[in-house]
């Protein structure tokens, strides 16, 4: 994600700069008492000059704390936090930041997105998402936009899906059982951007699909990760031609929906979608629906690394994975899955819960303050980067146990913000969480795995993944 400074690209689920998700500040300590409980919402007070910042240190002139956190990765955070409590200053990557882990004012932070903080995106986003895309789009025209296109996204669409989502998902299975043994992260990347293509795209959920894409998508991710020189044969000058092949690519799938049907894939819907006007409606703009595909496709990175967790956590032998298959034993269903089998398994759809819940690939959003404002009983100054750190109480990496039953109590809401809060919350929420449900469900009612290294431990930064690719596993039927 970032051109941003690397921390600030790879935030929002959003993929963009996926392969930069910021995850070294999680908490993996927290001082109790260090700071104030932040019950208040954040209000903007008439004179908030007296109020202190948060504890903390801006470090040296200009470079501040930014080696400080290159040669300490993951402890930095942790560090501050046991020293700071849940909010606390710093200054890197040419910024002054703030950043908070405690969960109430992450809440209220996002919930306050247009009033007091705003989405932070680098230069290059729009040559590389484009400027029509929700990442870019502000205010009242955001909104807007989000409101049409959570119709092509709904739950309702998704639903329309479920056949294509199975039908991927059983692909892959099927593929991974005659490998044999495969590395787990770099297969469940392709299973996911195979399911983009079957899903959005309409193209077909099978492995061309899913390489294809993989290979554009790293390809045009790596454009935020690098200097935007546009030499010949440069990594940013790849990220582009990426970008011209997913449009050519997309606008193949536009001109053939509209040869035939527009089908039941969200970039059909998008088709469908009417602008609201008061003269009666018109289609979105081309521009609009290549630029929100594309941002689209940059949430979907988050995807793969998150059914890989999948199958770490249902191997063979997992408590997990026999719940799960005790769940689908009583409800008897082998033929097609329909949405009423995805609302009757509370346990299936726990463990996915949970499975965005642990070791988050998403682990922080990234906002800029657009005027000074009170969290936690600390200032916040006007211009300073914020830091969500999302889910903040249950990031601890390689620390943290996998327990689907706590999505079970009616606590639950409170563990985690896996698809982030307020107007930026995530297009594809629906759409993800089904076509993770029906791979626990193929994968767990069809066919038994088991990991080398169970547990296999995951880096945090500068990205989340697991650090052996989660390999081998060795797959039997
Ligand atoms: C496990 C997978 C995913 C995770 C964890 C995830 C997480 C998130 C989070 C946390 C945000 C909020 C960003 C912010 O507030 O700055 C977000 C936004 C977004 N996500 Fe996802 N996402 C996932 C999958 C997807 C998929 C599959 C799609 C589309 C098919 C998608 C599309 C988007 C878009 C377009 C936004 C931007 C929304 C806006 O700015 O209004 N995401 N996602």
């Amino acid at each position: 994600m970032p051109a941003l400074p690397i921390t600030q690209g790879s935030r929002n689920c959003l993929g963009p700069v996926p392969s930069r998700h910021v995850t070294f500040l999680h908490s993996r300590t927290v001082a109790l008492g260090r700071y104030k409980a932040c019950r208040s919402s954040p209000e903007i007070q008439g004179d908030l000059s007296q109020m202190d910042l948060p504890e903390g240190s801006l470090g040296l002139p200009i470079v501040g704390e930014t080696l400080d956190l290159l040669l300490k990765g993951d402890s930095f955070g942790a560090a501050r936090n046991a020293k700071f409590g849940k909010i606390w200053k710093t200054s890197i990557l040419g910024s002054p930041t703030i950043m908070v882990f405690d969960e109430a004012a992450c809440r209220k932070v996002l919930k306050e997105e247009g009033r007091l903080v705003e989405v932070i995106w680098p230069d290059v986003t729009a040559e590389l998402v484009g400027p029509s895309s929700l990442n870019l789009l502000k205010g009242e025209e955001h909104l807007k936009m989000k409101r049409l296109l959570g119709e092509a996204f709904s739950e309702q669409a998704v639903v329309a899906l479920l056949a294509e989502l199975e039908t991927c998902a059983q692909n892959f299975c099927q593929r991974w059982a005659q490998m044999g043994s495969f590395s787990g992260y770099e297969e469940t990347k392709f299973w996911a951007w195979a399911m983009f293509g079957a899903a959005v795209l309409g193209m077909p959920g099978q492995l061309p699909t899913g390489r294809k894409l993989a290979r554009l998508m790293d390809d045009l991710q790596g454009g935020f990760q690098t200097v935007p020189v546009k030499l010949p044969a440069s990594p940013y000058s790849r990220a582009l031609s990426a970008r011209k092949d997913i449009t050519d690519l997309i606008n193949g799938q536009v001109d053939a929906m509209q040869l035939q049907d527009r089908g039941t894939s969200c970039l059909g819907n998008m088709l469908g979608l009417e602008e609201p006007s008061t003269s009666g409606g018109s289609p979105l703009s081309n521009d609009h629906i290549i630029d929100n595909t594309f941002a689209a496709a940059f949430g979907n990175a988050s995807a793969g690394p998150t059914a890989a967790k999948i199958l770490q956590y249902l191997a063979a032998g997992s408590r997990a994975r026999e719940l799960v298959s005790a769940e689908l034993a009583a409800r008897g269903s082998r033929g097609p899955l329909t949405a009423a089998d995805l609302d009757n398994l509370p346990y299936t759809s726990a463990v996915v819960q949970e499975v965005l819940r642990i070791t988050p690939i998403v682990p922080a959003l990234f906002r800029r303050a657009l005027q000074d404002f009170e969290l936690c009983g600390r200032r916040v100054p006007k211009g300073w980067s914020v830091y969500v750190h999302t889910g903040a109480s249950t990031q601890k990496y390689n620390d943290d146990s996998f327990q689907p039953e706590r999505w079970l109590c009616p606590a639950a809401a409170e563990y985690t913000l896996p698809f982030g809060l307020g107007p930026r919350m995530c297009l594809g929420r629906h759409l993800v969480k089904a076509a993770l449900t029906v791979l626990v469900i193929v994968l767990v009612r069809d066919y038994s795995w088991v990991m080398e290294d169970p547990g296999e431990e995951w880096s945090v930064f500068p990205t989340v993944l697991p650090k052996q690719g989660l390999a081998p596993i060795h797959h039997n039927l």
